[in-house]
């Protein structure tokens, strides 16, 4: 179906996040949870080629080490094939595509790796079938598709509400320098809401207000004057300790990182991933060095950057 003038294949690029403070509040009706976050991109992406094609399919590469891909689906269950599906369905387009992504956002790592997908999918789509949808629109998309959609289509730094796709902007100065430890297992994201339910079930008798999640103060302020010292001592994530109650070995990641010189660490969204915040360039690749010698499969990455954008190869 591809009209004259358009491209054959569109590249696009989304960024994986790191939730630097996560609250949760109760479970709603719906199933989800209400959110507080503030969300930063970071240079961990994904790599989206869009083809024209008759039918929907996906394949996947990795050009970085320790992304097992073997738990990624490649059916219709797959996220970014749900992104081309639903932009269809939605806009008329009578065709397919054929998508090839190059992976680098471990799998259910709690980084948004599928979301990015979708992300990278939608604007990659939206291009090579030229059907214009706005940047509201994709966005309005995104949240259909998954909570942190909309994020992996916005990047840089911003503040999650609601289910954590009622974004707004987050003034960051500077570069944050974050060493990643993953983990070579998943953690499955409603197993871990799950457990913060059922942890809160078991001390319901000392909760006396409804819990009402914001992002601290303090969060903002050490975006806003880019200073890590700062942020390393208001990071926080209500999904840790269900995390590491399933994980029991993470907690041992967070000591190991926090004394070899890491500011602070959190496991980022429902983990396994833990992020480290380096004070520079510096002591990241110091820190890089030591928990690499103590076998630990790690990836430096900084941020914020950009949301999902076009490639020009
Ligand atoms: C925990 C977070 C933090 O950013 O990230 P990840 O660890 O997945 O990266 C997100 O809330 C995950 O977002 P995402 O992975 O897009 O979630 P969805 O696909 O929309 O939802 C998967 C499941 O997570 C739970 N869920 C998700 C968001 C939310 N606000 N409340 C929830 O309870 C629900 O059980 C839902 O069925
Ligand atoms: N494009 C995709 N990439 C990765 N996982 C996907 C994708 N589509 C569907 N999935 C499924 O979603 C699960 C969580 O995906 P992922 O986005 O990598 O992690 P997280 O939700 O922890 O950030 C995976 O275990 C996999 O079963």
């Amino acid at each position: 179906m591809t009209s004259v003038g358009s491209p054959t294949v569109v590249h696009t690029r989304a960024p994986g996040k790191i939730n630097v403070f996560l609250a949760v509040g109760d479970l709603q009706d719906d199933g989800y949870h209400e959110l507080a976050t503030a969300y930063q991109a970071v240079s961990l992406y994904e790599d989206v080629r869009a083809h024209a094609a008759n039918d929907f399919t996906v394949r996947f590469t990795s050009s970085q080490a320790g992304i097992d891909l073997s738990g990624v689906p490649t059916d219709d269950s797959n996220l970014a094939i749900k992104a081309a599906r639903l932009l269809a369905e939605t806009t008329g387009y009578d065709g397919g595509v054929s998508l090839s992504i190059d992976k680098n956002v471990p799998v259910a790592g709690g980084m948004g790796g599928g979301s990015a997908d979708a992300a990278a999918t939608l604007l990659a789509c939206d291009i090579l079938w030229n059907t214009g949808l706005s940047r509201d629109e994709l966005l309005r998309l995104g949240a259909k598709l998954g909570a942190d959609v909309p994020f992996a289509l916005m990047g840089g730094t911003a503040v999650g509400t609601g289910r954590g796709d009622e974004l707004s902007p987050a003034l960051a100065q500077g570069t944050f320098q974050w060493v990643l430890a993953l983990a070579d297992y998943g953690l499955s994201t409603p197993e871990v809401y799950s457990e913060l339910d059922q942890h809160r079930l078991r001390h319901q008798g000392e909760i006396t207000t409804v819990r009402q999640p914001r992002v601290d103060s303090g969060v903002l302020q050490a975006l806003r004057a880019g200073d890590p010292a700062r942020l390393a001592d208001v990071m926080y994530n209500d999904l840790q300790a269900p995390a590491l109650h399933l994980e029991p070995g993470l907690g041992e990641v967070l000591e190991l990182g926090e004394q070899n010189g890491a500011l602070a660490g959190v496991v980022s969204g429902s983990g396994p991933t833990v992020a480290f915040l380096a004070p520079d360039l510096d002591g990241a690749l110091e820190l890089q060095i030591a928990l690499s010698a103590a076998r630990l499969d790690v990836v430096r990455a900084t941020g914020p950057v950009h949301g999902a954008r076009l490639i020009a190869d």
